[in-house]
C-alpha cells in the first residue's frame, strides 16, 4: 500500500473549459510527487512538489492564478505539516513570492514559529533569499476578470467563489511511514485585504500525525475554521472511522452546522486513501501501486498506469 500521494486542484465548480487542463494538473503533480515517493524520498519532499506544480500552473487558485482581493492584490496563505514531529509551518497574506507552499516550509525548518503573516512573511522570504517576483507575474487574465466581475454593486463574490475554487493540497505516506500535508491558495475572490483563512492555520487548512494519517482541505475557509475541518476528519479515524467514512463525517457535519461546502483528500498510516466532496466537483488524482487514479465530479473515478501519459 505505501508510498501513496493524494492531490486536489480545490472544491467548486470547474467551468468547462477548464476542466481538462485541471485534470492534466493534477495529474501531473501526483506522477512527480510519487516518483520522489518511488526513489525513496519524503513524504515532505512529494507533498511539496505536488503543490509547487500547481502554484506554477495558472488554472488553479495558488501562486500564479490566485485569485485578486478587494484592492486587485494577491494576497496567499500556505501550510506544511510533518506527521512524524508534528512540526508545521505556515505563511499567511504573503505577497510577491511564485510559491509560498516553499516559504512555509522554510519557517517550519528555519524557525521556531509556525505561521508568519504579511510583511513578516516577505520579509522573512528576502532573508532566506527567496527572489521577489512582481505582483503583475501572479495575475492571470482570468483572475483580474473575476476581480472586476465582483466589483459590481450587487455581486456576490462568496457566492461566486463557491463557482470557482481551485486551491491545492497533497497528503502522502512515504515508504518509512511517515506522513505530511501541504495546502496553498490565493484565498476568497474580493476577500478584505489582510483577511487569513482557512488554508494557513493548522488542524483547518490540513494536518498531519503518524499515529492517524493526513488531510488537505479546500472550500469555504471561514466554515473550515468553525469545525476545524482536517483535524475533526481525523477525530474521526482516531475513533475507528475508514478514511472515507471520516471525511464525509467531516464534511457533512460542516455542511449541516454552518453551511458551508469543501473538499479533502485523506490519508491513513496504511496507505488507504480518499478524496472526497459535497461541492459538486473537486479535481483530485492519487498514485499508489503503479497506478494513477483521479476524478472531477461525485463518484467519478479513473484509472490508468503511472506511465501513460494520456
Ligand atoms: N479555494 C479554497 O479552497 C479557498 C480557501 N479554503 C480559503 O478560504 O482561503
Amino acid at each position: 500500500m505505501l508510498p501513496v500521494v493524494v492531490v486536489h486542484g480545490g472544491a467548486g465548480i470547474v467551468p468547462r473549459e477548464r476542466s481538462e487542463k485541471s485534470t492534466s494538473g493534477v495529474c501531473s503533480a501526483a506522477r512527480a510527487a510519487y516518483a520522489i515517493l518511488q526513489g525513496g524520498g519524503s513524504s515532505m519532499d512529494a507533498v511539496v512538489e505536488a503543490v509547487i506544480q500547481l502554484e506554477k500552473n495558472p488554472t488553479f487558485n495558488a501562486g500564479c492564478g490566485s485569485v485578486l482581493n478587494a484592492k486587485g492584490d494577491v494576497e496567499m496563505d500556505a501550510l506544511v505539516m510533518d506527521g512524524k514531529t508534528l512540526s508545521s509551518g505556515a505563511v499567511s497574506a504573503v505577497r510577491y513570492i511564485a510559491n509560498p507552499i516553499q516559504l512555509a516550509r522554510l519557517v517550519m525548518e528555519e524557525t521556531s514559529h509556525a505561521c508568519l503573516t504579511a510583511e513578516g512573511a516577505n520579509q522573512f522570504a528576502q532573508a532566506m533569499g527567496v527572489p521577489e517576483i512582481p505582483q503583475e507575474s501572479l495575475i492571470t487574465e482570468y483572475s483580474r476578470m473575476r476581480w472586476i466581475k465582483n466589483l459590481a454593486p450587487g455581486a456576490n463574490p462568496v457566492e461566486s467563489q463557491m463557482g470557482k475554487m481551485g486551491t491545492v493540497g497533497a497528503v502522502a505516506v512515504d515508504s518509512e511511514g511517515n506522513i505530511s500535508c501541504a495546502t496553498s491558495t490565493g484565498g476568497m475572490l474580493n476577500k478584505m485585504e489582510g483577511r487569513v483563512g482557512d488554508t494557513s492555520c493548522i488542524g483547518s487548512g490540513g494536518y498531519a500525525d503518524n499515529n492517524l494519517g493526513a488531510v488537505s482541505t479546500t472550500g469555504a475557509g471561514e466554515a473550515i475554521m468553525k469545525v476545524t475541518l482536517a483535524r475533526l476528519i481525523l477525530f474521526h479515524m482516531e475513533r475507528g472511522q475508514s478514511v472515507e467514512a471520516a471525511s464525509d463525517l467531516g464534511l457533512a457535519y460542516m455542511k449541516s452546522r454552518v453551511g458551508g461546502l469543501g473538499g479533502v483528500v485523506t490519508v491513513d498510516p496504511q496507505g488507504h486513501w480518499a478524496a472526497r466532496f459535497s461541492s459538486l466537483q473537486m479535481v483530485w488524482a492519487a498514485a499508489q501501486k503503479d497506478t494513477l487514479h483521479y476524478g472531477l465530479y461525485t463518484g467519478e473515478h479513473f484509472t490508468q498506469s503511472i506511465d501513460d501519459q494520456h
